[in-house]
């Protein structure tokens, strides 16, 4: 060791940690002094395998792998299956002290150390998980998240930092194949308003369940937030908050931000797939209309949405034993969510039961916080509500009881955020014209929604087929149990998303949305129809995920923007064997080469491939023998 480091070193010690630590602030280079105590990564040999999340297996890691690794030591001597992981997990969760909120928090501590056991954990279990890593906890979380941060777990554009540089910032990704993209600006989170940068917690739910659920491997993924503002006084007010304490970018200044980004998206990943997700719904129509053609994209909230509704509103009216061509609809809510629903229902009835655009749209009835939507009613339309407005003579009215005497709907659909707002009144006026009337409150979180389960089938003496967007637990009345479905885009997103990708789309069309929600209605057996289950168990979500995927995809090729040149056989086959496993290293295969195929498709690192990046920080550390002929660690 040459005197100058010595001397270093000595001064060093004499530092305090804080004086370290401005010193290493102001002057980066000094970092390189710092090796003495702190580990460059390259020093760490194995360590930076346990630090990462993706390539992180704990204590599943065998014992020749830690070896290889140079990781002995550093974690428990045990060697655990990837099952017994998971087991541990599920009991610290089941813990019964532990809020929501807490097993979100968990959730999330366990995705930000170990990517493997998280979706293993979250894929088994997702009935129980679910509504922890996506609505409802999801919302309370997105309220919270500046408050209850440890690590992001998703990417931060700030439209006031990093604007012109949206390409470089976006880079730092550490991920070169990015195939799956959720951007939120925060702006209508659920049902829960402009909650600014905390939106990130959706985009990282989704993204969440694009993986879990649709099969995209997790290094594939990026939550994203766009910090454009945020209106919300309380938000922005509070010492904690993450984002720009600025009000929200609007007009050219907003669309520039937006059209920068995708540009930095389509550069970087060209065919990856960019999902909208809670976009407030002018903004979300208007970047829908300039994007969708530029990249592959959709929004979540008008087209999931919308697909996910039409195959309940299909299979309900089989149920109902009602004519498609016959079928009114009152939508309570006209914002994104609703009008993306109704053009998804009219072109699903113009395409299937030969009716004209005109005589579809005539079928759905829109109501917004002002009453029934007419040209008549007085005031200025936005541009998206004109679609369904009213302009036939039908009456002007406020009250929902009053619409619904009026129009005898077959199918009530919430997506208002309103909150409880449909009464026993409202529930016994809907069934006096329809004996079994579709009741969708389908308002996210649960707080937001329209009606309860146990208030659905009570109003309506069990005669209802009942859905709503966030969970609701089972109902008995009368000694007959029946069994909520749940209308949520998750039975669409993974799939359109997998789907898409798989087919190497190069946009995400209508007809693939008719696609896909033709294969969620046909996901449904005549059984399930029978006990009024409109939708599958939450609990099927990859093998339905995998139907829609393969639908999408055949209907991407059909569309002529597949850049396949040959379609596969089958797509079905195609795409389940192309879906992400969650698998562990047992103790048998553990450090054993792992088959190319089986690691390509569920990325089990094999023992070589991990052996040999960590050979290669093994080299350039000072620990490695080649740097001192004794073979002892040079320590000063
Ligand atoms: N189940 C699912 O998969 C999905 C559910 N949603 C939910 O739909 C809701 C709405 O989302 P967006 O359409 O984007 O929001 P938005 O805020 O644009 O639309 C809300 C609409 O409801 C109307 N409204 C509000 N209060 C009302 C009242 N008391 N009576 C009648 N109408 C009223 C408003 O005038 C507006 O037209 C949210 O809660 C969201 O979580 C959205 C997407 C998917
Ligand atoms: C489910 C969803 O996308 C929403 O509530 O906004
Ligand atoms: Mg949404």
């Amino acid at each position: 060791m040459s005197l100058h480091h010595a001397s270093l070193h000595h001064d060093q010690r004499n530092e305090s940690a804080s004086d370290l630590h401005a010193r290493d602030v102001a002057v980066p280079g000094l970092w390189q002094q710092r090796k003495r105590e702190i580990k460059t990564v390259e020093e760490q040999a194995g360590a930076p395998v346990i630090w990462a999340s993706w390539l992180n297996r704990g204590t599943n890691f065998g014992r020749e792998e830690r070896e290889h690794l140079h990781i002995e030591g550093l974690l428990p001597p045990v060697v655990e299956s990837l099952e017994l992981q998971a087991e541990r997990v599920m009991c610290q969760l089941r813990e019964t002290h532990n809020t929501d909120l807490q097993r979100y928090s968990i959730l999330n501590e366990l995705l930000s150390s170990n990517q493997c056991l998280y979706y293993k954990v979250l894929t088994d279990n997702l009935e129980e998980l679910a509504p922890i890593v996506y609505t409802p906890t999801v919302g309370e979380a997105c309220q919270k998240f500046d408050r209850i941060y440890r690590t992001p777990l998703g990417l931060y554009l700030s439209a006031f930092h990093h604007r012109g540089r949206f390409e470089q910032v976006l880079g730092n990704w550490p991920s070169h194949n990015v195939q799956i993209i959720v951007v939120t600006d925060g702006s209508r989170i659920l049902g829960l308003g402009d909650l600014g940068t905390n939106g990130i917690g959706i985009s990282i739910g989704k993204v969440a369940l694009y993986v879990a659920g649709g099969g995209f491997h997790p290094e594939h993924s990026l939550p994203v937030v766009l910090d454009v503002g945020c209106n919300r006084p309380e938000l922005v007010g509070d010492k904690f908050y993450l984002g720009e304490r600025r009000p929200r970018l609007e007009g050219d200044e907003y669309y520039g931000v937006i059209d920068e980004f995708c540009k930095a998206v389509k550069a970087l990943w060209p065919h990856a797939l960019l999902q909208f997700e809670d976009f407030e719904t002018t903004k979300a129509f208007e970047i829908l209309h300039r994007q969708r053609d530029k990249l592959l994209c959709f929004n979540d909230d008008i087209q999931g949405t919308g697909a996910v509704v039409t195959s309940g509103f299909i299979n309900g009216m089989k149920y109902q034993k009602t004519p498609l061509s016959e079928a009114r609809i009152v939508f309570y809510g006209a914002g994104s969510s609703a009008v993306g629903v109704a053009e998804m229902i009219a072109t699903y009835m113009q395409q299937k039961a030969g009716i004209s655009w005109g005589e579809a749209r005539k079928r759905i009835y829109m109501v917004d916080s002002k009453g029934l939507i007419t040209f008549t009613r007085g005031d200025t339309l936005p541009d998206h509500k004109k679609h369904f407005a009213r302009d036939d003579g039908t009456p002007d009215m406020k009250d929902l009881k009053d619409i619904i005497a009026y129009v005898k709907p077959h199918a009530l659909i919430g997506l208002s955020a309103a909150g409880p707002s449909w009464f026993q009144d409202t529930v016994e006026e809907l069934c006096k014209h329809t004996p079994c009337p579709l009741i969708f409150p389908l308002s996210n979180p649960t707080s937001k929604a329209e009606i309860t389960a146990q208030q659905a089938y009570e109003w309506s003496k069990g005669s209802c087929v009942f859905a709503s967007g966030s969970p609701f637990a089972p109902v008995t009345l009368d000694g007959t149990t029946y069994v909520p479905g749940q209308a949520n885009n998750v039975f669409i997103f993974p799939g359109v998303g997998f789907g898409s990708v798989m087919a190497k789309a190069t946009k995400v069309t209508d007809q693939m949305f008719v696609a896909a929600s033709q294969a969620l209605a046909d996901a449904v057996s005549e059984e399930q129809l029978g006990r009024k289950e409109m939708y599958p168990e939450i609990t099927q979500l990859r093998a339905v995920s995998c139907k829609v995927a393969a639908a999408v995809a055949q209907a991407a090729f059909e569309c002529g923007v597949s850049e396949l040149v040959n379609a596969p056989e089958d797509w079905h086959e195609y795409i389940s064997t192309r879906m992400f496993v969650p698998m562990g290293r047992t103790t048998k295969t553990a450090g054993m080469p792992v088959s190319k195929s089986t690691a390509q498709l569920s990325y089990v690192y094999s023992g070589e491939e991990l052996a040999s990046a960590a050979a290669t920080a093994a080299a350039k550390s000072r620990f490695h023998p080649a740097h001192h002929p004794s073979g002892l660690p040079v320590h000063p």
